[in-house]
């Protein structure tokens, strides 16, 4: 490890072991803070702001009938008891020390978030290592957005390479193309998210155009003509979820060896967390209708010749 590489900082909100959901065979998932995007149904809220920042979950409080120590914790009286014996929480008043999620002693205030070094993120994944070995598996970076933190990224990639970890990101794509094209030449392989052809659409949806997006997957493509790259979809409720949507996209896509192509359906496993952070969920109760999915994944079979 270079010395460069490993006193690197970045911030991590979370190191989830033993995934098979994100990439080839066992892997460990590193998950970094901040994202351009704000997409309406984003599972990791989380994520979003690149800073860490502070969440209470009510269900975890002990009440303030029984702890006050968050109250007497907090230098800035930020924190007021309530009549329904909930901390109470004044923005105004927050100077976001994290005090209070440290004396709280049952993780109802928890800090999303924390700087770590790629030394420090590195002896997390080798952990693993037996795993990977028997697996094919490896490290994949998320987020959040992995290319939102760009020194970091490349110094976590390239100290997993020089370690033989297989390595794999997840990418909105919205990132500048140089950060992109370095994190690429590190890759095993790469999961590059394509959520709607129609630009305007996916501006009202995620915060941005599509453009940028397009552009560096063709010059993934382009530039990197080995690179397996497997292409994903979330299929959204009220946003991609037509057939004429995902077809747009299979007919973007091109005829390429190592490409594979994955719908993603909707979930709502994300929901809780914008309550924690003070946030109102915006897909509110919407849901899938029954059978798409079926319908969808029959479509994306005929396009066999992209995806050979
Ligand atoms: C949390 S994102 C992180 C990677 C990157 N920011 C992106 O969007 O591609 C990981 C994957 O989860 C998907 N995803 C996020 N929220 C989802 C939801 N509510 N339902 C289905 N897939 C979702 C994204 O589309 C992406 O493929
Ligand atoms: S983060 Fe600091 S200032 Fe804000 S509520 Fe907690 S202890 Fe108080
Ligand atoms: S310290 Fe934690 S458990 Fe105690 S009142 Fe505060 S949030 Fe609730
Ligand atoms: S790009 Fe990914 S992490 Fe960012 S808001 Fe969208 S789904 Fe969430």
């Amino acid at each position: 490890m270079t010395l460069s590489d490993a006193k690197t900082t970045g911030i991590v909100f979370n190191i989830q072991n033993y995934s098979v959901h994100d990439g080839d065979g066992i892997r460990t998932l590193v998950f970094l803070k901040g994202c351009p995007l704000r997409c309406k149904w984003c599972s990791n809220p989380e994520s979003h702001k690149k800073q860490p920042e502070l969440a209470f979950n009510p269900r975890k409080c002990l009440t303030t009938e029984k702890c006050t120590r968050c109250i007497k914790a907090c230098p800035n009286g930020a924190l007021s008891p309530s009549e329904h014996h909930m901390p109470v929480f004044d923005p105004e008043k927050c100077v976001r020390c994290h005090t209070c999620a440290e004396a709280c002693p049952s993780n109802a205030l928890n800090v999303y978030g924390e700087t770590m070094t790629v030394e420090e993120v590195i002896t997390r994944v080798e952990k693993d290592d037996a795993f990977y070995a028997r697996s094919g598996g490896g490290m994949t970076l998320s987020g959040g957005e992995a290319m939102a933190q760009p020194a970091f990224a490349a110094a976590l990639l390239r100290e997993a390479r020089r370690k033989r970890i297989h390595c794999m990101i997840e990418t909105c794509g919205h990132c500048d193309w140089e950060a992109l094209a370095e994190a690429c030449a590190s890759l095993n392989a790469l999961i590059m998210d394509i959520k709607c052809m129609d630009s305007a659409k996916h501006k009202a949806f995620t915060g941005v155009g599509n453009e940028r997006i397009l552009e560096n997957f063709a010059r993934v493509c382009e530039t990197f003509p080995d690179l397996p790259i497997m292409v994903r979809t979330p299929v959204i409720p009220g946003f991609n979820d037509t057939e004429e949507d995902i077809r747009a996209i299979l007919e973007f896509l091109p005829q390429r060896k190592g490409l594979s192509y994955e719908l993603l359906p909707y979930h709502r496993f994300g929901q809780p967390k914008y309550d924690y952070l003070g946030k109102t969920y915006p897909m509110g109760d919407q849901e899938l209708e029954e059978g798409l999915m079926t319908r969808l994944n029959i479509i994306q079979s005929s396009y066999t010749t992209k995806f050979a």
